[in-house]
């Protein structure tokens, strides 16, 4: 196990931003790490990293408590954080030579011409830091987080501002990487886990809300799933109801539209199709919807 992460707890003065959190990541897996504001995302990845101490509980990385081996967890691990806080005015290449050195990166040169290619750096490395563009400065930072060649990476909001296009490209990248590393990443944007994690662990308040593979946070939520059918008249909404499987109705965004909100398992289309029969209604629609991971994160995470 690369990430291990056991009943952590963070206190701010009197704040409790942690409380109590315990998750795993492995090789060869992208965990998006997601939470909306203020959930705790970037005090776990600071602890992971080794740029802060937690108040209990354990963390460690490659194998690294990250109290007692500290060092050591910094060499296993790449880290990008949030505000990627590079020198504006030096040049791409001088800086990250300069990082190589700091990090004693052996064969410096070669390593950082194949990350400024990997990175898509290309044509951009001449220029200096402050004149790159938000997702350029980006890809910086994600090539001086792999210098080293660490075990695991991880990185805070790492597509934070990017353009659609920039977006796509820095999330295939980081999809490449997580085929030979562990990647963690945070985000608050669902359908960038859903389309680049393998693993999701949703934090909120501190607390740990959800911890599983992308399509079974998905079947855990089909207990609500639900139905869309539209009649050309409109139905009783209480005879609706009645229907066996059918937990509540609400009101569809057409005219005689309905949504029939459905208990776990339960197969109601040939009863709406009878139903329409019975009741002289014209079945126009039937549609089953499914939560996408957003309305996941939304039921999960919702204030109260
Ligand atoms: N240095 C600090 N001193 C006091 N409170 C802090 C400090 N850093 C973070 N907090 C508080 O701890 C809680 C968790 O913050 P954290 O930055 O970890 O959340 P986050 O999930 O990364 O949020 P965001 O998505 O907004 O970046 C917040 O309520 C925040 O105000």
């Amino acid at each position: 196990m690369s990430v291990q992460v056991d009943s952590l707890t963070k206190r701010y003065g009197k704040q409790l931003a942690l409380d109590g959190i315990s998750f795993r990541a492995e090789p060869g897996q992208v965990l998006g790490f997601l939470g909306p504001n203020g959930a705790g995302k970037t005090t776990t990845l600071k602890i992971l990293t080794g740029y802060l101490s937690q108040s209990s509980g354990t963390a460690s990385v490659a194998g690294y408590d990250v109290t007692t081996h500290s060092l050591a967890v910094r060499r296993s691990v790449g880290y990008l954080p949030e505000h990627n806080p590079l020198y504006k005015d030096m040049y791409v290449r001088e800086y990250l030579q300069f990082a190589a050195r700091a990090n004693r990166v052996p064969d410096a040169r070669t390593r950082i011409a194949t990350l400024i290619d990997r990175t898509g750096l290309g044509r951009e490395a001449h220029k200096q830091i402050g004149a790159l563009s938000k997702g350029y400065r980006q890809r910086v930072g994600l090539a001086q987080a792999l210098l080293h060649d660490p075990q695991v990476l991880i990185l805070d909001e790492p597509t934070s501002g990017l353009d659609p296009n920039q977006l796509a490209e820095i999330r295939t990248l980081i999809q490449e990487l997580g085929r030979e590393k562990t990647v963690i990443f945070s985000t608050h944007i669902m359908q960038e886990v859903q389309a680049i994690c393998d693993r999701v662990v949703i934090i909120d308040r501190g607390r740990l809300v959800a911890d599983d593979p992308i399509e079974r946070l998905q079947r855990r939520m089909r207990g609500e799933r639900s139905l869309l059918v539209e009649f050309d008249r409109s139905a009783e909404p209480a005879d609706l109801a009645q229907l066996d499987g059918v937990q509540r109705i609400s009101a569809g965004r057409s005219p005689h539209t309905y949504r029939l909100h459905l208990r776990e398992g339960a197969d109601i289309r040939a009863a709406v199709f009878h139903f329409a029969v019975a009741n002289q209604l014209t079945l126009l629609t039937m549609s089953p919807e499914e939560l996408s991971v957003e309305e996941v994160f939304r039921a999960l995470t919702a204030p109260g």
